[in-house]
């Protein structure tokens, strides 16, 4: 199985959705600014963010798939594979997920500068918790991934602590607690810019996949 060469992809699947957008607000843009500055002297890295898989062509994905998920592929309609797209990256730019990432490694810990948009409503005026818990689980996998490479979520475990206000800015903090073999413990808190409210409080269990196993 190769991994994506971008070469014979579409002009759209290398945008880099983790740049600053003309929909950004102020705080998120603020956020990003204060973030590549610590970027600078190479202590946090800033990781882009596509809307496909890293094996978009059929047969990558269709190889991966058989690798790792066996018993999944037999549901799975290759066809539609070709149409997949990461969740959180599809909505247009401003009404849904606008996030980016940056990574420490000296420190093991992910964070994500997080605003969603209006589509992402669940009480009046406040940020629906699936969203919520959707962005936990993408800023905690990628801490996984980054550690471990092919990784599930196993468990994840929420506490929603305050309710986020729709279309403002949060940071999401996730720390990499530990790794004992196969599993991965990283937990993580969600907070307001300036760091006076603790919204959410997650810990999460991650498992690298193994191919001899037949999940
Ligand atoms: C996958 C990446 C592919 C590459 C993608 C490339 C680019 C992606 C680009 C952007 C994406 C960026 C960021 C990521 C964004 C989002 C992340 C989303 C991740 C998900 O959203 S993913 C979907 C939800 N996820 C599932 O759909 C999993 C369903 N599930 C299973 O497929 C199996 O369950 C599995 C594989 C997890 C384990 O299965 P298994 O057979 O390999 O391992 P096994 O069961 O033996 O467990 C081993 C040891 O973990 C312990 N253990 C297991 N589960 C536990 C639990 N819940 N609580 C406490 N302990 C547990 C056991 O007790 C044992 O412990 P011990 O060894 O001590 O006995």
């Amino acid at each position: 199985m190769r991994p994506l060469a971008g070469s014979y992809l579409p002009e759209f699947f290398h945008e880099d959705h983790s740049l600053p957008k003309p929909s950004w607000s102020k705080d998120m843009r603020l956020l990003f600014d204060q973030f590549m500055k610590k970027c600078e002297d190479g202590s946090w890295i800033h990781l882009p963010s596509y809307n496909y898989t890293l094996f978009q062509r059929s047969q990558d994905i269709s190889a991966f798939i058989h690798a790792y998920l066996p018993t999944a592929s037999k549901l799975i309609n290759e066809e539609k594979l070709l149409q997949a797209k990461i969740f959180t990256r599809n909505f247009e730019d401003g009404l849904g997920f606008e996030y980016v990432m940056f990574y420490n490694d000296v420190e093991k810990r992910v964070v994500c500068v997080f605003e969603g948009g209006p589509y992402l409503q669940g009480m009046p005026g406040c940020l629906h918790g699936g969203a919520i818990a959707t962005m936990i689980d993408a800023t905690v996998g990628t801490s996984a991934m980054i550690a471990e490479g092919i990784v599930m979520t196993a468990n994840l475990n929420i506490n929603f602590k305050r309710p986020v206000p729709l279309c403002s800015v949060v940071l999401i903090n996730s720390q990499l607690d530990k790794i004992e073999g196969r599993k991965l413990f990283i937990s993580c808190n969600v907070q307001s810019v300036d760091e006076k409210t603790l919204y959410t409080e997650a810990t999460s269990l991650f498992i690298k996949l193994d191919p001899e196993k037949q999940v």
